[in-house]
């Protein structure tokens, strides 16, 4: 059905399609002109007490009502112009492909149940389609000429298969769903497992890229439903399509003018279906954004961790009227979106009509003028008014389809962009432990920076040694860290163990020989033990090895003072469960790497929240651990790096000074100036 709106809207999403500040002439991204207009707030967002409505209305809980630009989406909030590229005709060509998907992960998911309902659905539209020709078959006999007996007659083997293939059919209807209810809930799993396999397997660096964070959520937040859907209703789709080919069978033989009305009076409702469809999932594109803001900050209105900061801060009002902010802007586009949904249904229904009226009009006609018989007249009837229905149950399953396609394709889309930013598959096993390790040319930039963080790098590890990175922040030590720990992988350069480059390993073997404390260990809510047995999760270590790496990292002591000691849940979200303080977090996590045990041991700030004492002894056992292994060490606390083997200083990403603590203390550069400011505030102190 033409559509001007529709059209206009097929390529680019039309002026009141998008939200209120998407709208600018730069393709989503306002210009530098059209920011501040149409960000509203020169806060950058926030509303301050001037900046918030003039007139003083308030919302129903107290808080300001927004109206107008303050509601506007900042550019990044703005999701991308994908929205407008989703044509029927481009989603139509995809469908075969995202059905054979979908088909597909049912079919691996539960291949029993998914032939079942298939099978079973298929023989009830099949009961149906026979229920309606003995229907047929009935009236044709009632309604003939003669005595009523004979007319009975007639009609009872035909009454009699209506029968049974109306108990047929509630037989194997029931049957079906019964299957179904096994086969949704095990795709919807399959697809939920595959969502986390890929996430899991995408190279580090894929996490800092805003795209697939937006594919993520899109295929997280609706796609593993929207599989078990596309199965069910494509199902459903064939079912109702044996039933039409049956009520278009009887209508041919009947009058061949009455098919092409029947297809008629269902084109319109499919139309609105499916234009309905399409614009709840383009408001769902458009936002997405907003909607993974508003979690954030949900979030972190309500999250443990924040809210001592929050209420430090008096950021209470601040972060709610941001929430409210964003949900306004979301309720209004759904509110905007439902009214045209409404409208487009309105539109369909009242053109079904007129086509269904003018489907019976002409049945009349034939009537009236004598070019049918009564008895086929009231088959007709029934077959018209069968075949509809059967063409309305085939446009809503078209529709859901449709909808469940479209976020299938996202889903799809994730998997496909998940899949090419996998990391590379198992090359060769990396050697158990190396001699040495050397970095020649490294370079790494993240997604979309501007400059490298690691820049050309060159740098040698010989086993037993301690070697520390020192710098400024952002000098990029952490990241050159990652890099040796095989979490990253450079752009230029090598990597290499004993000579041999490690792009060439199983990343994941790579990783096996390396043991990271990392700047903000997580806090795995898991017991005390657990958080350090899972160091090496596989390792068949009793409490004993448990206890060790604990002492080890100085956390045993606290550990048995805890409730349940090394049973004590460490999360206040379960019954019993600890908090601990950031040291001790810290400990745990040396602990779990001294647990884990590898070749190498890379130390990202390990004592930045330990008290000095903790500090002395952290380093001592590091120094004791180093026999046999190598040791990165990244720290500010110049104090600790003197006792190094030998120490790089980082600038900018580069390696602009290395040697020994007298060695560069001596040439008088960075390293000598870091050191000589910390002692002597400690001299002054
Ligand atoms: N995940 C990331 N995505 C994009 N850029 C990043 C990311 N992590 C770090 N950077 C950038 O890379 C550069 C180096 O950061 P890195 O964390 O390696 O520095 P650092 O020397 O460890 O800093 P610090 O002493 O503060 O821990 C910085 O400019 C930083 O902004």
């Amino acid at each position: 059905m033409p559509d001007a709106d529709d059209t206009k809207t097929a390529d680019a999403p039309s002026a009141d399609d998008r939200p209120a500040a998407e709208g600018s002439a730069s393709g989503g991204r306002p210009t530098s002109e059209e920011r501040p207009a149409a960000e509203g707030p020169a806060s950058g967002g926030r509303p301050t007490s001037e900046e918030r409505p003039a007139d003083g209305r308030t919302g129903a809980d107290g808080e300001p009502e927004f109206t107008g630009d303050e509601l506007a989406v900042p550019y990044w909030l703005a999701s991308s112009d994908e929205a407008a590229n989703t044509s029927f005709l481009r989603m139509a060509l995809r469908l075969p492909r995202l059905l054979r998907e979908a088909w597909l992960l049912a079919w691996r998911a539960d291949p029993r149940a998914t032939a079942a309902v298939m099978l079973l659905q298929i023989t009830a539209g099949a009961a149906d389609a026979v229920g309606m020709i003995s229907v047929v078959g009935v009236l044709d006999g009632l309604l003939r000429e003669g005595p009523t007996p004979e007319r009975v007659r007639a009609a009872l083997p035909s009454l009699l298969l209506l029968v049974g293939a109306g108990a047929a059919r509630s037989v194997l209807g029931s049957a079906a769903a019964a299957a179904n209810g096994r086969l949704t809930p095990r795709v919807t799993q399959a697809a939920e497992m595959r969502l986390l396999v890929l996430t899991t397997r995408v190279d580090l660096s894929t996490f800092d890229d805003p795209a697939w964070r937006d594919a993520l959520q899109r295929a997280d937040a609706r796609g593993p439903n929207a599989a078990g859907q596309l199965v069910n209703q494509a199902i459903q789709l064939i079912t109702n399509l044996i039933g039409l080919v049956a009520a278009a069978g009887v209508l041919t033989v009947l009058h061949p003018v009455l098919l092409p009305l029947l297809v008629l009076a269902a084109v319109p409702v499919g139309w609105a279906a499916v234009r309905s469809a399409r614009l709840g999932h383009r408001r769902d594109l458009r936002l997405i954004a907003v909607w993974r803001r508003k979690y954030m900050l949900a979030d972190l209105l309500a999250s443990r961790e924040s809210a001592p900061e929050l209420r430090a801060f008096t950021l209470r009002s601040f972060l709610l009227a941001e929430v409210r902010k964003l949900l306004t802007i979301a309720a209004d586009e759904e509110i905007r979106v439902s009214h045209r949904q409404v409208r487009t249904t309105l539109v369909g229904a009242a053109l079904g009509a007129v086509a269904t009226g003018l489907t019976y009009g002409t049945l009349l006609w034939l009537l009236w003028t004598g070019r049918m018989e009564l008895a086929v007249g009231g088959a007709a009837a029934y077959a018209i008014n069968l075949g509809i229905g059967k063409l309305r149950q085939i446009a809503l399953a078209a529709m859901q389809i449709f909808e469940q396609g479209l976020y299938f394709a996202d889903f799809q889309g994730f998997c496909d962009l998940s899949q090419a930013r996998a990391e590379p598959e198992p090359g060769g096993v990396a050697p158990p432990s190396f001699a040495g390790i050397e970095l020649r040319g490294v370079t790494f930039s993240y997604p979309d920076a501007e400059r490298p963080a690691v820049r050309d790098v060159d740098l040698t590890l010989r086993r037993g040694e301690v070697i520390a990175l020192v710098g400024e922040n952002g000098s990029g030590k952490s990241t050159l860290a990652a890099l040796l720990a095989g979490l990253y992988r450079p752009q230029a350069g090598r990597v290499m163990w004993d000579g041999a480059d490690v792009a060439g390993f199983d990343p994941e073997s790579v990783r096996e020989r390396v043991a990271v404390v990392m700047q903000e260990p997580t806090r795995w809510p898991f017991s005390a033990r657990e958080n350090i047995a899972i160091g090496r999760h596989d390792r068949a270590g009793g409490e004993a090895e448990v206890q060790a790496a604990a002492r080890a990292g100085d956390a045993h002591e606290f550990v048995m003072e805890l409730a349940r000691r090394y049973e004590t849940m460490l999360s206040r979200h379960f019954i019993d469960g600890a908090d601990l303080s950031g040291g001790q977090w810290q400990r745990l996590a040396v602990s779990r790497a001294f647990y884990r045990d590898a070749p190498l041991l890379i130390c990202d700030e390990p004592t930045a929240n330990l008290d000095a004492r903790a500090e002395h002894d952290v380093y001592q056992r590091l120094r004791e651990l180093a026999e046999g292994r190598t040791v990165v060490l990244i720290t500010h606390r110049m104090a600790s790096v003197r006792e190094a083997d030998r120490i790089y200083v980082l600038d900018h990403g580069a390696v602009v000074e290395q040697g020994g603590h007298d060695e560069l203390m001596a040439a008088g550069g960075i390293y000598a100036q870091m050191f000589t400011l910390q002692a002597s505030a400690y001299q002054s102190a």
